[in-house]
């Protein structure tokens, strides 16, 4: 479905609930399945969170989880410790492009039996799930920290916990944080000192607890970006959210200063408002933060401000080459665009082409992030319905905000 974002302007005040951090969820989904009195609220409902569920609650020895990257790794190590369970893990053709080496490397190490059935180093993967019986692993931090989460999940379920060293420069630590908050949160001990991670084994269920999933920060950049490019004295409010927050992407409220946009917390909402149009180059390190690079590049664009965006390095293995992705379509409107395989850079421009259609590449950041282009000129976005992955109801949000969007 292509749809029509005609140029539009937001109410002064408006607000939106956003849906539960598929991150958190997609963790919090796995240790209820490991530790089945956890109860948990406001979980996502993102097509990645459902598939999480489903494949966590299905009996069948096949299991496809689309384009869903994290519910690809963690079930890779959940299924790994099902004893007597064998399993076939697959996805979407993407997700047989994704590398998942570094983490059927380390799961093996540590005693896992697990086999490709087409491309070594890519899913589809055979899992034959056994009892782990070694406890120290090292692997290569740089690539995806969802390798990582992905063995911490299941350690404290290891009959001597993990003992992890990461080789390298690591990559997006805050998902690394967020998971040892988590197991912190249902009462498994971890310390993460240096390179070593180490996770204290834990069989037992915890004290029955309900854990409430703050909503999604990365959701919340592309509010933040139409923030940034509506007039000043605009105010969004979004909920539910937090100051102290576990995602890494909550970094937007220090990034959109920069862009003219203020951020306060009030009662479990976070209330964005544009207060200035001083306007400066951009440059950022994004390496906590991969999944915002996206809607920073495209504010940056339609303010016609310069930036220099760096630590882009996993981009390439995402949803799709995300750097090349921005490239191509940015350009399309108008603007310049210079990419290596891990940075990029916009210069500054002055003028967006109309009604440009924007092709979405199967990931859901692409068409969220060139949505608020809206606000300075008309805009078509090809295959509209990807933003389901991570956020189901976006476009139906940003019309109650005042978006003029035909289908
Ligand atoms: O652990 C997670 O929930 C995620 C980790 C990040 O991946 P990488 O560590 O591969 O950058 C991020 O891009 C992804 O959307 C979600
Ligand atoms: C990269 C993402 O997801 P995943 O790796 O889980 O597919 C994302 O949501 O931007």
């Amino acid at each position: 479905m292509h749809i029509t974002l005609q140029k539009s302007a937001i109410a002064k005040e408006s607000s939106v609930q956003i849906t539960g951090s598929k991150s958190e969820s997609n963790r919090l989904l796995l240790l209820k399945a490991l530790y089945p009195t956890i109860q948990l609220e406001n979980v996502s409902n993102s097509d990645d969170s459902v598939l999480m569920t489903e494949a966590l609650k299905s009996n069948s020895n096949f299991v496809d989880i689309h384009h869903a990257g994290t519910a690809m790794r963690f079930l890779t190590a959940y299924f790994s410790i099902q004893e007597g369970r064998e399993v076939t893990l697959t996805g979407s053709k993407r997700m047989t492009e994704r590398p998942v080496q570094i983490l059927v490397e380390a799961l093996k190490e540590l005693g896992a039996e697990i086999s490709y059935v087409e491309n070594e180093g890519f899913p589809p993967i055979k899992i034959k799930g056994k009892k782990l019986t070694n406890n120290k692993v090292s692997l290569q931090a740089n690539v995806s920290s969802q390798y990582i989460s992905a063995l911490l999940l299941i350690a404290s379920k290891l009959e001597n916990g993990i003992e992890l060293t990461l080789e390298g420069e690591i990559t997006s630590v805050p998902y690394i944080n967020m998971t040892l908050s988590l197991l912190d949160e249902i009462g498994v001990a971890s310390s993460f000192v240096g390179n070593t991670i180490t996770v204290k084994p834990n069989p037992q269920a915890p004290t029955p607890k309900t854990l409430t999933v703050e909503s999604d920060w990365s959701s919340a950049s592309y509010y933040f970006s139409i923030a940034a490019l509506s007039e000043v004295g605009t105010k969004i409010t979004l909920s539910s959210y937090k100051e102290n927050s576990l995602q890494g992407d909550s970094v937007l409220v220090a990034i959109y200063k920069h862009f003219g946009v203020q951020t306060s917390f009030k009662n479990n909402t976070v209330v964005l408002e544009k207060i200035s149009t001083d306007l400066k180059p951009f440059s950022y390190n994004l390496t906590n933060a991969p999944d915002i690079a996206q809607t920073i590049a495209v504010t940056c664009f339609a303010l016609g401000i310069a930036c220099d965006l760096t630590g882009l390095h996993t981009l390439k293995i995402k949803e799709t080459d995300r750097l090349v992705a921005l490239k191509t379509e940015i350009e399309k409107l108008g603007g310049s665009v210079k990419i290596t395989d891990k940075s990029l850079h916009l210069s500054a421009s002055n003028k967006i082409k109309e009604l440009v259609p924007i092709a979405t590449y199967n990931d859901h950041r692409m068409a969220m992030a060139f949505a608020p282009i809206a606000l300075k000129t008309p805009i078509i976005i090809e295959d509209a319905e990807v933003v389901s992955k991570s956020y189901p109801t976006f476009w139906k949000d940003l019309e109650s905000i005042g978006f003029k969007i035909t289908k």
